[in-house]
């Protein structure tokens, strides 16, 4: 069969005529459920109207993954509802989410991926500043790193939710890889300029490749990207992105210790999201030293109750020394439950004070 390039093009004109109308009709849907949403808000309230909703995302990326018969990619299709829910957001209204910047960070790249290209991004110079953003309400949203796979905690972020009242909202996962940038050669580089966490990531690299040279701790990569084009001999270990953005060269690519190198990040938020089938709840107690094995009788309310722990940390309470937080996130659970209530009361009876941080559906199988 012979194949008009005419006949084609006509066709996708076609197509692409049906799927405007189509694509409209979703919209005016999403602003019908916008005025739902502020209905069901009392008029007072109506500033704090949730419109990212990232359960309902969830359901439907993994619908339009079931659904998709093909040849397009299900990356592809996923990507394009991305922006059609990004719009949708933006629809329903003016969104602006805080982000670790500046432009290039990974933060960022962790926030594109999660709320597209439609919503409006604040760059903040700290984590700290993430946390004031959303608590000020200057921003509805944040985005803030967790933990690494390599590297462990971040540690600002677990301090700013001792004494926060944000929840977490979200989860998101993103492979990191670093890249060494500088405007001059790898032979005559003085400096690197890098996120701690990032400079913890790349250990292997520095020591065989850079050994000896003076590391400096930056905020975040992009601003050791910023630093580094500033100055002649000095480099940056950030994302690839930042090359472009801050006009420099790429001396190395994928120079973390493991290639599968994953960093978890929050979505902060005043308030966290409705119950999914399958969620996570962070909480953060403290126990009475004094008393023996008040860890153990506190950990053992989640064998109690056939709760998985995914994740324990601890940090210094700050409001006393010697005294600590814990932060245990389980699975299969949300913060709304009866069963989390149980837990939250049974915990009262070992533990100082114990807070919920945040519940959030699991996106570790998905992404
Ligand atoms: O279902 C909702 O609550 C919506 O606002 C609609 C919609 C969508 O476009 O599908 C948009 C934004 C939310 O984050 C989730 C879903």
């Amino acid at each position: 069969m012979s194949l008009n390039l005419d006949t084609l093009r006509l066709q996708i004109d076609s197509l692409d005529h049906k799927l405007i109308a189509l694509l409209n009709e979703r919209a005016q849907v999403s602003l019908d459920i916008g005025a739902a949403k502020k209905q069901a808000m009392d008029p007072q309230e109506e500033d704090s109207t949730h419109v990212y909703i990232p359960g309902r995302e969830k359901v439907v990326f993994e619908k339009v993954t079931r659904l998709n018969p093909g040849p397009l990619a299900a990356d592809s299709l996923c990507a394009i509802y991305r922006e059609i829910m990004s719009a949708s957001i933006a629809l329903q209204k003016d969104v602006m989410v805080a982000y670790l910047g500046p432009v290039g960070s990974f933060s960022h790249d962790a926030s594109m991926k999660r709320f597209g290209d439609s919503v409006q991004y604040a760059s903040q110079g700290t984590i700290a500043d993430v946390f004031e953003a959303v608590e000020r309400g200057r921003c509805q949203y944040g985005v803030v790193p967790f933990e690494n796979s390599i590297a462990g905690s971040v540690v600002p972020t677990l301090d700013k939710f001792v004494k926060s009242k944000v929840k977490i909202r979200a989860e998101t996962y993103l492979p990191v890889h670093h890249y060494l940038l500088s405007k001059s050669n790898i032979e005559s580089i003085r400096r690197v300029y890098s996120h701690p966490v990032a400079l913890a990531q790349c250990q292997t690299f520095l020591n065989s490749r850079l050994k000896g040279i003076e590391l400096v701790p930056c905020a975040s990569t992009s601003e050791a990207a910023q630093l580094a084009s500033k100055e002649k001999f000095a480099a940056a270990i950030c994302n690839r992105v930042c090359a472009e953005i801050y006009g420099l060269d790429i001396l190395h690519a994928d120079i973390e210790d493991q290639q599968d190198n994953t960093t978890r990040f929050f979505i902060i938020s005043d308030a966290w999201d409705a119950p999914t089938a399958n969620d996570k709840t962070l909480l953060m107690f403290t126990v009475d030293h004094r008393l023996p094995g008040a860890l153990c009788d506190g950990l053992k309310v989640f064998k109690d109750h056939n709760l998985n722990l995914t994740k324990i940390d601890s940090r210094p309470s700050l409001i006393r020394p010697w005294h600590y937080v814990f932060f245990v996130e389980c699975a299969g659970v949300h913060g709304d439950s009866e069963a989390m209530h149980t837990v939250v009361a049974e915990l009262g009876k070992y533990c100082l004070d114990v807070k919920i941080i945040g519940s959030y559906a699991d996106q570790l199988v998905q992404e």
